[in-house]
């Protein structure tokens, strides 16, 4: 089967380059207004803000799931929004907040689905697949349900399962809807510990500015569809930033490794 052929990457792009970036709902405003901002390979990027800051439309602009108004999304200098769609699938994987509930599928049916795009035509999945799901399935501490349903699951447990479909995909781009929604404290610590060390470049949304301040490498702090700052956990979660994002005061103590928050009305 021929395959389209994606453009040569830009030597010297960044992995993520996001420009003027704009999207609307049709026949509406603008909720995301001109946004840009740059990540390099293998960096951890956390986007923070409040309610309806537009990240997750932010998230969906990146995985393709809506198109741009304006701007454009780059992978390694190359338009995501105009390579093939199966070159997308192949290079970029996302964990949205909505879970499938009505599949009859196995755990291990389900992560096996994150192998689709690396498959050619008809060819069922090979021995290297079912070694890829078997080890996606170690990583997120699942193997003892890869025979159970996945609707018998736990919100935490199909979170859980969603993120080892994504890494059977084999991304160069993992993106995370607050991928710590539903998990237990240690979970939240194993998720952000492994999406460290995994070498992909990382973008992810998070509420909880002390897990941000702790694994991200980069911080967007989005406000009303705008970049309100963008940098290092320790340049950007300052009160000021803070005051200005979510409209509250914040103390910071940042006499051990991380910083601790608190925050006041
Ligand atoms: N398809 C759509 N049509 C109309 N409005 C939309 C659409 N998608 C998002 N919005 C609106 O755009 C704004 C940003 O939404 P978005 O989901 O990106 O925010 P968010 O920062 O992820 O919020 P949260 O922290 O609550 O998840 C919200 O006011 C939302 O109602």
């Amino acid at each position: 089967m021929q395959r389209a052929l994606a453009p040569d990457p830009v030597p010297d792009a960044p992995h993520l380059g996001v420009h003027d970036l704009s999207w609307g709902p049709k026949g509406a405003p603008d909720i995301l207004h001109d946004l840009s901002f740059a990540l390099q390979r293998d960096q951890v990027l956390a986007v923070c803000g409040p309610n309806g800051a537009g990240k997750s439309t932010l998230l969906r602009l990146i995985y393709r799931y809506l198109t741009p108004r304006l701007g454009q999304v780059l992978l390694s200098g190359v338009d995501l929004h105009a390579l093939p769609r199966r070159e997308t699938a192949r290079r970029v994987a996302a964990v949205v907040q909505e879970q499938p509930t009505d599949f009859a599928l196995t755990v291990r049916e389900m992560v096996s689905l994150g192998r689709l795009p690396h498959r050619d035509g008809l060819s069922g999945a090979s021995a290297h697949d079912a070694e890829i799901v078997a080890a996606a399935l170690r990583q997120l501490d699942l193997t003892r349900f890869a025979e159970t349903r996945f609707d018998r699951l736990s919100g935490g447990e199909r979170q859980r399962v969603m993120i080892a479909r994504a890494l059977a995909q084999e991304p160069e781009l993992l993106v995370l809807d607050e991928p710590t929604n539903h998990l237990d404290i240690r979970h939240q610590l194993e998720l952000l510990a492994l999406l460290r060390q995994l070498g992909l470049t990382v973008v992810l949304t998070l509420h909880d500015l002390t897990l941000a301040a702790e694994f991200a490498d980069r911080l967007l702090v989005l406000a009303g569809g705008r970049k309100l700052a963008e940098g290092s956990p320790a340049e950007i979660l300052t009160p000021e930033t803070i005051a200005h994002a979510f409209n509250v005061s914040a103390r910071i103590d940042r006499s051990g490794g991380t910083p601790r928050f608190s925050f006041h009305l």
